[in-house]
């Protein structure tokens, strides 16, 4: 294989996209489970939307529920807002046309009609807080649209909530403040209970609930806890044991919820569930309406099993006036508010206006909800293998003479590194969209890139081929096969019948290092023409000349053949495309036997 740098070479850049800058928006979380100050923050970047270089204007963010001025602040800098709460569905619908992002808390439902009515646009839907039920994700994934949420920063305020309603619903605070104001003084009626000594389960010990465990500890409880996801380590380091579901409940004096709202968490407590609980077991829900079933729960205070209960959360928000729940004597409610301090929704506001700016720029949020979570530092170092992968899976799909239908690629990765080093997930998305979207008008993304495959029925497998040597670099090599179909360039054509092309990436930069079975090496910047010739002096400077006097710049030159003076194919790589009269005076060359030109 020989290879030529021409003297028209530019000085290579990276650019995966118009805004491929790292951005210092990654929400880490403190030891106390506060977010980091902005500057402590740690870099977090990919490049995952086909959009995130065409923003020739401002991208439009509306705003659907009131966020914190920050927020809206840092959106203004990057974005055009619009700030317009209270819309009804159809307003919803109407407006999301003209949206490339839709900001929202827990009040706006977004459903597949907001998805379907956004014609394509909407790029990624950011839930300033942590709850992510009011969002149909299994509709934002197949359109390709991002959720982020806000995890971390309203944790202790929510936390700070639960203990609040604990102690106001264990000293009747909020039935003797309206007993006072209405002219009583009832000192025997409000006796209330204490909190030392109780046990208190927690059921979901996640941000919030072992926030809530280590306050209760404070107060003197003793705390248990079932979580079928929880560590026992993270339990015991603050002194919460794990049990199960049945034994936390059997034996809570109190108990506080704190798990997602889910098919499996739905109506968790219910006839069957209170029915096992101890007589008169207190119960504070800040966590969302539907893990208790509200009918079955006022069945259980009337009859006694349960004492009290404090919710700040109900299933239907707001619920109706004359609820049964809400209006028992014995129940105390807030109107959601556990995330509800300046603090929580300041931090809220900052973190998901980072989150949506960053994936608007083509950048994947480290709180993406429905697309994989990639730690930043492995990001870091895949940069340029997903560049090199999204180029491979467009030159393979360029190969495919029309008329052929692409159903099976195989993907090989090249590796020094252990399979659990190495993370395909990113790769295989790119290689995906790649394959994808010079052949179909599909927008494909990191979030629906394997939605998009199966729909289309295209099955791509991976294997990873073991290399001995140093593991420095996550990957020596990839390779993709299109099987069963035919080229428009039959060199491109592997011994074994398959379109196959191979890259690698040199000092940063993706290199197409193999075409079939021919050996080349041209940096995937630009386009690139495919010649095959036989071998013989003088054919780099005959198409080099003939792409010069058209001022197209040459890039990178590379003829890979099977023996002097046998076939050869040289790959050339070009900045501008050449003319099409340029490309027929390329093929009418006596010596070129057939050529291609691939837009990468
Ligand atoms: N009231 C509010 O304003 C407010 C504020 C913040 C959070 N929340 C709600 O609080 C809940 C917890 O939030 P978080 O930030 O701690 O989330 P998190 O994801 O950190 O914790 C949730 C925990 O629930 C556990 N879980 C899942 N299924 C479970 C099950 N069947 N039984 C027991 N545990 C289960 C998970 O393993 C996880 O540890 C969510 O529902 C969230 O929407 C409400
Ligand atoms: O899930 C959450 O973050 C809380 O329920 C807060 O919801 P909110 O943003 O509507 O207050």
């Amino acid at each position: 294989m020989a290879s030529l740098k021409t003297p028209t070479l530019k000085n290579p850049s990276l650019s995966l996209s118009s805004n491929s800058s790292l951005s210092p928006a990654f929400f880490a979380t403190s030891p106390n489970n506060l977010p980091f100050s902005r500057s402590q923050r740690q870099p977090r970047f990919l490049i995952i939307t086909a959009s995130s270089a065409s923003f020739s204007n401002k991208p439009t963010v509306l705003v659907a529920e009131k966020l914190g001025e920050a927020g809206v602040t840092l959106l203004k800098e990057f974005a055009n807002v619009d700030c317009s709460y209270n819309l009804s569905p159809e307003e919803l619908c109407t407006k999301i046309s003209l949206c490339d992002a839709l900001i929202v808390r827990s009040g706006t439902k977004v459903n597949r009609e907001v998805f379907e009515s956004s014609g394509g646009r909407l790029k990624v839907v950011g839930r300033a807080g942590v709850g992510i039920d009011n969002v149909d994700l299994a509709a934002a994934t197949e359109h390709g649209c991002l959720v982020v949420n806000a995890p971390t920063a309203n944790t202790v305020a929510a936390a700070e909530h639960g203990i609040a309603l604990l102690a106001a619903m264990a000293r009747n605070v909020a039935q003797a403040d309206a007993s006072v104001k209405a002219g009583k003084w009832e000192r025997n009626k409000y006796v209330g209970v204490s909190l030392v000594g109780k046990t208190l389960a927690v059921l979901g010990f996640g941000k919030v609930g072992s926030e809530v465990a280590r306050r209760a500890k404070g107060l003197g409880m003793h705390v248990i806890a079932h979580d079928p996801y929880a560590a026992a380590d993270r339990a015991h380091a603050i002194g919460v044991e794990l049990v199960s579901f049945d034994e936390a409940i059997a034996t809570a004096d109190f108990i506080s919820l704190h798990m997602p709202l889910t098919p499996a968490t739905s109506k968790m407590l219910n006839d069957e569930t209170f029915a096992k609980m101890k007589k008169g077991v207190r119960i504070v829900n800040v966590a969302r309406g539907g893990v208790i079933d509200e009918e079955a729960l006022v069945r259980a205070l009337d009859s006694g099993i349960v004492a009290q209960a404090a919710l700040d959360v109900f299933t239907v928000e707001p619920p109706p006036q004359d609820s049964k729940l809400v209006q028992h004597e014995r129940v105390t409610v807030t109107p959601h508010l556990g995330a509800s301090t300046m603090e929580a929704q300041e931090g809220v506001a900052i973190e998901i206006a980072e989150a949506v700016v960053g994936a608007l720029k083509g950048e994947l949020a480290a709180t993406a909800v429905n697309a994989p979570m990639v730690p930043a530092e492995v990001l870091t170092e895949l940069k340029p293998y997903v560049e090199l992968a999204e180029k491979l899976g467009r030159l393979a799909v360029q190969l495919v003479a029309g008329g052929s239908g692409v159903k099976n690629v195989k993907v090989s990765y090249a590796t020094s590194r252990s399979p659990d080093d190495l993370d395909t997930r990113l790769l295989r998305a790119m290689i995906t969209k790649g394959l994808i979207e010079p052949i179909s008008s599909v927008f494909v993304n990191l979030v629906n890139a394997d939605y998009t495959a199966k729909q289309r029925g295209l099955r791509i497998t991976e294997e990873r081929v073991i290399l001995d040597g140093s593991p420095e670099s996550p990957l020596e090599s990839i390779q993709v096969q299109i099987a069963n179909v035919e080229s428009k360039f039959a060199s491109a054509i592997s011994e074994s019948g398959e379109i196959k092309v191979e890259g690698r990436v040199k000092d940063g930069i993706p290199h197409l290092t193999r075409v079939g079975s021919f050996e080349v090496d041209v940096s995937l910047e630009g386009s690139i023409i495919l010649c095959r010739q036989v071998d013989q002096p003088g054919m780099i400077g005959k198409v080099g000349s003939i792409l010069g006097e058209e001022n197209v710049n040459v890039s990178f030159m590379s003829v890979g053949r099977i023996a002097p003076r046998k076939q050869a194919v040289m790959a050339i790589g070009v900045d501008e495309p050449p003319s099409k009269e340029s490309l027929k005076r390329i093929g009418e060359v006596p010596a070129i036997e057939e050529f291609v030109y691939l837009k990468l």
